[in-house]
């Protein structure tokens, strides 16, 4: 194809969303090239999925075989439990190696041409590289923007990434902390305190909101937080912000009331992660050129079907996927994102689905769901003139759950009264991230409660306590 220009399409960024799309183009037939900076395979290869999931099966496998109480219950004994922190930062750290590596040679094999350098947009079609070997300009009839985010630090917040340290530097896992400070209660203050409490470290976990978790469905966190947080060493500090935090030994903390700003107290602490949300990485892309202006949180806005858009209108062959356009942070989301803007640009129009696009928190028991919490959907359902309805089952219900003898856990089903359509469903419990993923199919497929009802699941599988809620939906 190319017609005139030196590729069909240019990909900036090769971290997850970059890649999805540069696979598609392929198989699309597209001759495409991947401009990278940093490293291939960007945050959830380098710094975020890959190295925490490591570390979240090691530090999770030491806790299991440290609750003796539980492994008593299943009738076996272990004397001593010990782990080599060193070893579990190698075991991750040789994870990123060998995910970089398949995925660098995925696109080399599909011969995707990888530039290495910084890419910007340098007018219509056109993209210039500067690297150390100077700059060059290239063309592709299409351009995909997959720039990816970066840590949030709030200001007055100075990381030295020793003492205080984003999650860019907590997955290595260079040490344990005696006592360490978690600012944020999302995803990344959620995993890392499962990390931490596994291996030893105390945590206080500092939540800025006036409850824990906020992103995640009511129901589900204050459960989560009974099995999570309350039986281990961590202390929850709720409502309140880090003010400031200065680096150093000891740490020093300033905390003050969210709500009023006033100074609460000052704690000192060995160490600091500070997990406070993630911003795009969407400077100096050159978008000036094509008079583009990101929104008002730096994302860059984009249409349904992820072409780019100025002042409301779509800018020609400019489309922008991933974590950058601030729609779901998510690895697979900004793979199917990519996906689509390939489709799009292939002339096969279609949009995502991000109300099926399932989440999930690795946390020891995991925490996943898909669609729309039930404060969602409520005001979802006051805007449009319906009434909705829940059902829940628990997993102290489950025979299989009752058979490893982790019964802690809940799903919960959020649905439309009128016509059973299910609009979102969460999961606490064990092999949570798993789960999801027939709730996610049956929302993609706006089925209805009164059919799921009817689907057989396999005795005994965790996957009946979403057979068990959707049946209590329909009684
Ligand atoms: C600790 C942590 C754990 C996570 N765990 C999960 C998880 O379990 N599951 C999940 O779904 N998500 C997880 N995420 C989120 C996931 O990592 C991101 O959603 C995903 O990486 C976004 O992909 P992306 O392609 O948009 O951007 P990125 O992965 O950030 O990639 C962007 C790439 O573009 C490059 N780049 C930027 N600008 C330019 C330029 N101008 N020129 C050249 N190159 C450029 C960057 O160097 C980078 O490599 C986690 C994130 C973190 C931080
Ligand atoms: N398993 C996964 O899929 C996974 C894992 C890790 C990260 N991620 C992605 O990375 C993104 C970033 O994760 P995150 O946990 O940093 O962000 P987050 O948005 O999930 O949570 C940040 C939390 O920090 C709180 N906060 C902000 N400023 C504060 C302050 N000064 N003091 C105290 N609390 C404060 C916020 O209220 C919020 O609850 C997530 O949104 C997610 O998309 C995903």
């Amino acid at each position: 194809m190319s017609h005139g220009f030196d590729y069909d399409l240019i990909i900036i960024g090769a971290g997850v969303g970059g890649h999805g799309a540069a696979l598609h183009a392929v198989s699309c037939g597209l001759k495409t090239a991947i401009i990278e900076a940093g490293d291939m395979g960007g945050t959830c290869v380098n710094r975020g999925c890959i190295p925490s999931k490591a570390l979240l099966a090691a530090s999770g496998r030491v806790r299991e075989l440290r609750n003796t109480h539980h492994l008593k219950s299943l009738g076996i004994q272990i004397d001593h439990v010990a782990f080599d922190r060193q070893a579990i930062a190698d075991h991750a750290g040789n994870l990123v190696s060998k995910i970089q590596g398949d995925l660098t040679n995925s696109l080399k094999r599909l011969k995707v041409d990888i530039i290495r350098g910084w890419g910007k947009i340098a007018g219509s079609q056109k993209v210039t590289i500067n690297s150390d070997s100077g700059e060059k300009t290239i063309t592709g009839k299409d351009i995909i923007l997959s720039p990816g985010s970066v840590p949030f630090v709030p200001p007055g917040i100075e990381v030295d990434g020793k003492t205080v340290f984003t999650s860019d530097q907590g997955v290595k896992l260079p040490s344990l902390p005696e006592w360490v400070a978690i600012i944020g209660s999302g995803y990344i203050g959620l995993e890392f305190s499962d990390i931490y409490s596994a291996l030893g470290c105390e945590i206080t976990m500092i939540e800025a909101l006036d409850q824990l978790m906020p992103g995640f469905d009511r129901d589900i966190a204050k459960l989560a937080e009974r099995v999570l947080i309350t039986p281990r060493d961590i202390e929850t500090k709720v409502g309140i912000y880090a003010k400031r935090i200065i680096p150093g030994s000891p740490v020093v903390i300033e905390l003050a009331d969210f709500k009023t700003k006033k100074d609460i107290e000052v704690m000192e602490v060995d160490a600091c992660l500070v997990a406070t949300g993630r911003i795009p990485a969407t400077k100096n892309l050159g978008l000036e050129t094509l008079g583009v202006e990101l929104d008002r949180r730096n994302y860059i806005p984009v249409d349904d079907r992820l072409a780019v858009l100025s002042a409301g209108e779509v800018v020609p062959h400019l489309w922008a996927i991933g974590d950058a356009t601030g729609k779901m942070m998510l690895a697979h989301a900004a793979s199917a994102q990519g996906i689509v803007a390939v489709e799009n640009i292939v002339g096969r129009s279609r949009v995502v689905d991000y109300r099926s696009i399932p989440a999930a928190a690795f946390t020891h028991p995991e925490v996943s769901y898909v669609g729309l919490t039930e404060a969602a959907a409520k005001e979802l359902a006051q805007a449009e003139g319906f009434t909705i309805a829940t059902s829940k089952s628990y997993f102290k219900g489950n025979s299989k759950a009752l058979a490893e003898n982790e019964a802690d856990g809940i799903a919960k089903v959020v649905y439309r009264q009128d016509t059973g359509e299910v609009l979102g469903v969460h999961i606490f419990g064990m092999h949570a991230a798993d789960l999801i993923h027939e709730a996610s199919a049956a929302i993609a497929h706006r089925h209805a409660v009164q059919d799921l009802a009817h689907l057989v699941h396999a005795h005994p599988t965790l996957s009946e306590v979403l057979d068990e809620a959707y049946k209590r939906a329909v009684v």
